[in-house]
Protein backbone atom coordinates (compact mmCIF):
# COMPACT_ATOMS: atom_id res chain seq x y z
CA UNK A 1 0.00 0.00 0.00
CA UNK A 2 1.31 3.58 -0.57
CA UNK A 3 0.12 5.39 2.18
CA UNK A 4 2.74 7.97 3.14
CA UNK A 5 2.87 10.54 0.90
CA UNK A 6 -0.99 10.68 1.12
CA UNK A 7 -1.20 11.91 4.57
CA UNK A 8 -0.59 15.39 2.80
CA UNK A 9 -3.87 15.53 1.58
CA UNK A 10 -5.49 15.42 5.11
CA UNK A 11 -6.98 18.80 6.18
CA UNK A 12 -6.85 19.49 9.86
CA UNK A 13 -9.59 21.50 11.36
CA UNK A 14 -9.69 25.17 11.97
CA UNK A 15 -8.57 25.61 15.24
CA UNK A 16 -11.89 25.98 17.92
CA UNK A 17 -13.32 24.21 20.41
CA UNK A 18 -17.59 23.75 19.77
CA UNK A 19 -20.02 22.80 22.57
CA UNK A 20 -22.65 20.66 21.02
CA UNK A 21 -25.69 21.26 23.89
CA UNK A 22 -27.46 17.89 23.62
CA UNK A 23 -30.07 17.23 25.34
CA UNK A 24 -29.73 14.44 27.66
CA UNK A 25 -25.39 14.33 26.89
CA UNK A 26 -22.75 16.23 26.89
CA UNK A 27 -20.03 16.86 23.90
CA UNK A 28 -17.37 18.60 22.75
CA UNK A 29 -15.54 19.07 19.45
CA UNK A 30 -11.93 20.13 19.56
CA UNK A 31 -10.49 20.96 15.85
CA UNK A 32 -7.09 20.96 15.53
CA UNK A 33 -6.31 19.18 18.80
CA UNK A 34 -3.75 18.17 17.23
CA UNK A 35 -1.27 19.88 14.68
CA UNK A 36 -1.31 19.08 10.97
CA UNK A 37 2.79 17.96 11.70
CA UNK A 38 1.53 15.77 14.97
CA UNK A 39 -1.44 14.45 13.44
CA UNK A 40 0.68 13.11 10.05
CA UNK A 41 3.59 11.78 12.08
CA UNK A 42 0.66 9.74 14.89
CA UNK A 43 -0.74 8.42 11.41
CA UNK A 44 1.79 7.10 9.67
CA UNK A 45 3.18 5.36 13.05
CA UNK A 46 -0.31 4.26 14.05
CA UNK A 47 -0.85 2.70 10.82
CA UNK A 48 2.16 0.75 10.02
CA UNK A 49 3.62 -0.41 13.72
CA UNK A 50 -0.31 -1.23 15.00
CA UNK A 51 -0.52 -4.91 14.89
CA UNK A 52 -4.34 -4.75 13.71
CA UNK A 53 -6.89 -7.48 14.43
CA UNK A 54 -10.10 -8.38 13.34
CA UNK A 55 -12.71 -8.07 15.09
CA UNK A 56 -15.15 -10.89 15.40
CA UNK A 57 -18.74 -9.81 16.96
CA UNK A 58 -21.95 -11.75 17.74
CA UNK A 59 -24.96 -11.17 15.80
CA UNK A 60 -28.19 -13.22 16.54
CA UNK A 61 -27.10 -16.77 16.49
CA UNK A 62 -23.92 -15.82 14.06
CA UNK A 63 -20.42 -14.22 14.82
CA UNK A 64 -20.03 -11.79 12.09
CA UNK A 65 -16.49 -9.95 11.26
CA UNK A 66 -16.57 -6.37 11.83
CA UNK A 67 -16.17 -3.94 8.81
CA UNK A 68 -13.23 -2.26 10.51
CA UNK A 69 -9.21 -3.29 12.32
CA UNK A 70 -9.34 -2.89 15.71
CA UNK A 71 -6.76 -3.09 18.87
CA UNK A 72 -7.10 -3.07 22.06
CA UNK A 73 -4.08 -1.53 24.67
CA UNK A 74 -4.78 -1.17 28.38
CA UNK A 75 -2.43 -0.35 31.63
CA UNK A 76 -1.07 -3.62 33.59
CA UNK A 77 -4.04 -4.77 35.79
CA UNK A 78 -3.27 -4.99 39.21
CA UNK A 79 -4.28 -8.36 39.54
CA UNK A 80 -2.62 -10.68 37.06
CA UNK A 81 -5.40 -11.67 34.76
CA UNK A 82 -5.60 -14.99 32.54
CA UNK A 83 -5.53 -12.86 28.77
CA UNK A 84 -2.91 -9.76 29.33
CA UNK A 85 -3.76 -7.08 26.72
CA UNK A 86 -1.17 -5.19 25.62
CA UNK A 87 0.23 -2.20 27.14
CA UNK A 88 -0.22 1.28 25.86
CA UNK A 89 2.71 2.00 23.80
CA UNK A 90 4.94 5.72 23.96
CA UNK A 91 3.13 6.96 21.35
CA UNK A 92 -0.38 6.01 23.29
CA UNK A 93 0.99 7.20 25.96
CA UNK A 94 1.80 10.93 24.53
CA UNK A 95 -1.54 11.19 23.00
CA UNK A 96 -3.08 10.29 26.60
CA UNK A 97 -1.44 12.77 28.42
CA UNK A 98 -2.73 15.72 25.92
CA UNK A 99 -6.31 14.08 26.81
CA UNK A 100 -6.31 13.91 30.17
CA UNK A 101 -4.29 17.73 30.14
CA UNK A 102 -7.69 18.77 28.36
CA UNK A 103 -10.12 16.32 30.44
CA UNK A 104 -8.57 16.56 34.09
CA UNK A 105 -9.95 13.16 33.25
CA UNK A 106 -7.60 9.82 33.57
CA UNK A 107 -7.90 6.98 31.19
CA UNK A 108 -6.45 3.81 31.34
CA UNK A 109 -7.21 2.20 28.37
CA UNK A 110 -7.52 3.09 24.65
CA UNK A 111 -9.25 1.02 22.16
CA UNK A 112 -7.93 1.91 18.68
CA UNK A 113 -10.13 1.18 14.78
CA UNK A 114 -9.00 1.18 11.89
CA UNK A 115 -11.34 2.10 8.92
CA UNK A 116 -9.15 0.70 5.87
CA UNK A 117 -11.46 2.59 3.33
CA UNK A 118 -15.21 3.44 2.81
CA UNK A 119 -16.47 0.01 3.28
CA UNK A 120 -15.52 -0.13 6.84
CA UNK A 121 -17.95 1.29 9.17
CA UNK A 122 -19.10 1.14 12.71
CA UNK A 123 -23.20 0.54 13.02
CA UNK A 124 -25.19 2.44 15.44
CA UNK A 125 -24.43 1.49 19.25
CA UNK A 126 -23.53 3.38 22.68
CA UNK A 127 -20.68 2.02 24.67
CA UNK A 128 -21.54 0.93 27.56
CA UNK A 129 -19.88 -1.93 28.60
CA UNK A 130 -19.64 -4.14 31.33
CA UNK A 131 -16.28 -3.26 32.39
CA UNK A 132 -16.92 0.80 32.11
CA UNK A 133 -19.93 1.56 33.87
CA UNK A 134 -23.15 2.70 33.02
CA UNK A 135 -21.81 6.43 32.17
CA UNK A 136 -18.41 6.18 30.90
CA UNK A 137 -16.53 8.73 29.53
CA UNK A 138 -15.41 8.09 25.97
CA UNK A 139 -12.56 10.64 24.87
CA UNK A 140 -12.02 10.34 20.68
CA UNK A 141 -9.12 11.29 19.11
CA UNK A 142 -9.16 11.12 15.01
CA UNK A 143 -6.04 10.55 12.30
CA UNK A 144 -6.49 10.76 8.54
CA UNK A 145 -9.31 10.32 6.63
CA UNK A 146 -12.34 12.66 7.38
CA UNK A 147 -15.54 10.60 8.35
CA UNK A 148 -18.89 11.23 9.53
CA UNK A 149 -19.74 10.52 13.06
CA UNK A 150 -23.51 10.93 13.93
CA UNK A 151 -25.57 10.57 16.68
CA UNK A 152 -29.36 10.32 17.63
CA UNK A 153 -31.37 10.28 20.56
CA UNK A 154 -32.26 6.85 21.67
CA UNK A 155 -35.22 7.55 23.00
CA UNK A 156 -36.60 10.83 21.50
CA UNK A 157 -36.97 10.52 18.08
CA UNK A 158 -38.12 13.94 17.35
CA UNK A 159 -34.58 15.16 18.36
CA UNK A 160 -32.86 15.79 15.38
CA UNK A 161 -29.34 13.77 14.32
CA UNK A 162 -26.38 15.13 15.19
CA UNK A 163 -23.70 14.99 12.49
CA UNK A 164 -19.77 15.52 13.13
CA UNK A 165 -17.54 15.04 10.50
CA UNK A 166 -14.16 14.55 12.51
CA UNK A 167 -11.12 15.55 10.42
CA UNK A 168 -7.49 14.59 11.06
CA UNK A 169 -6.35 16.13 14.29
CA UNK A 170 -9.89 16.27 16.15
CA UNK A 171 -10.75 15.14 19.64
CA UNK A 172 -14.25 14.44 20.51
CA UNK A 173 -15.77 14.06 24.37
CA UNK A 174 -18.42 12.69 25.14
CA UNK A 175 -19.42 12.61 28.78
CA UNK A 176 -22.13 12.91 30.95
CA UNK A 177 -25.25 10.62 30.23
CA UNK A 178 -24.76 10.59 26.73
CA UNK A 179 -23.87 7.07 26.83
CA UNK A 180 -27.08 6.35 28.51
CA UNK A 181 -29.47 8.30 25.93
CA UNK A 182 -27.34 8.64 22.65
CA UNK A 183 -26.27 6.11 20.28
CA UNK A 184 -23.31 6.86 17.32
CA UNK A 185 -22.43 5.28 14.57
CA UNK A 186 -19.28 5.96 11.14
CA UNK A 187 -21.73 5.48 8.23
CA UNK A 188 -20.13 3.84 5.46
CA UNK A 189 -19.49 6.04 2.30
CA UNK A 190 -19.00 5.23 -1.84
CA UNK A 191 -16.34 8.06 -1.65
CA UNK A 192 -12.90 6.52 -2.76
CA UNK A 193 -10.88 7.49 0.81
CA UNK A 194 -7.96 6.53 2.60
CA UNK A 195 -7.82 4.85 5.73
CA UNK A 196 -8.94 6.71 9.58
CA UNK A 197 -7.42 6.18 12.82
CA UNK A 198 -9.85 6.55 15.52
CA UNK A 199 -8.65 6.26 19.32
CA UNK A 200 -11.20 5.96 21.91
CA UNK A 201 -9.48 6.75 26.03
CA UNK A 202 -12.12 4.51 28.26
CA UNK A 203 -11.77 3.99 32.09
CA UNK A 204 -12.21 0.29 32.75
CA UNK A 205 -12.73 -0.99 35.68
CA UNK A 206 -9.49 -3.69 36.76
O1 LIG B 1 -14.55 5.79 14.93
C1 LIG B 1 -15.20 6.51 15.67
O2 LIG B 1 -15.19 7.73 15.59
C2 LIG B 1 -16.07 5.89 16.73
C3 LIG B 1 -15.64 4.52 17.19
C4 LIG B 1 -16.63 3.97 18.18
O3 LIG B 1 -17.74 4.36 18.24
C5 LIG B 1 -16.20 2.92 19.12
O4 LIG B 1 -15.09 2.41 19.00
O5 LIG B 1 -16.98 2.58 20.01
FE1 LIG C 1 -18.60 3.85 20.10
Amino acid sequence: MMLFDDAELFMCGTKGTKDFEIPDGELLLVENFFNKKESDAYYHRLLTDTVWSEYEMPMYDKVVKAPRMIAWFEDKADVQNEKKPMELTEDLKKIRERVEQQTQLTFNAVLLNLYRNGNDGVAWHSDKTGRSGINPVIASVTFGETRIFRLRHKFRKEIPQVEIPLHHGSFLLMSGTTNSFWEHQVPKTARKILPRINLTFRRVLK
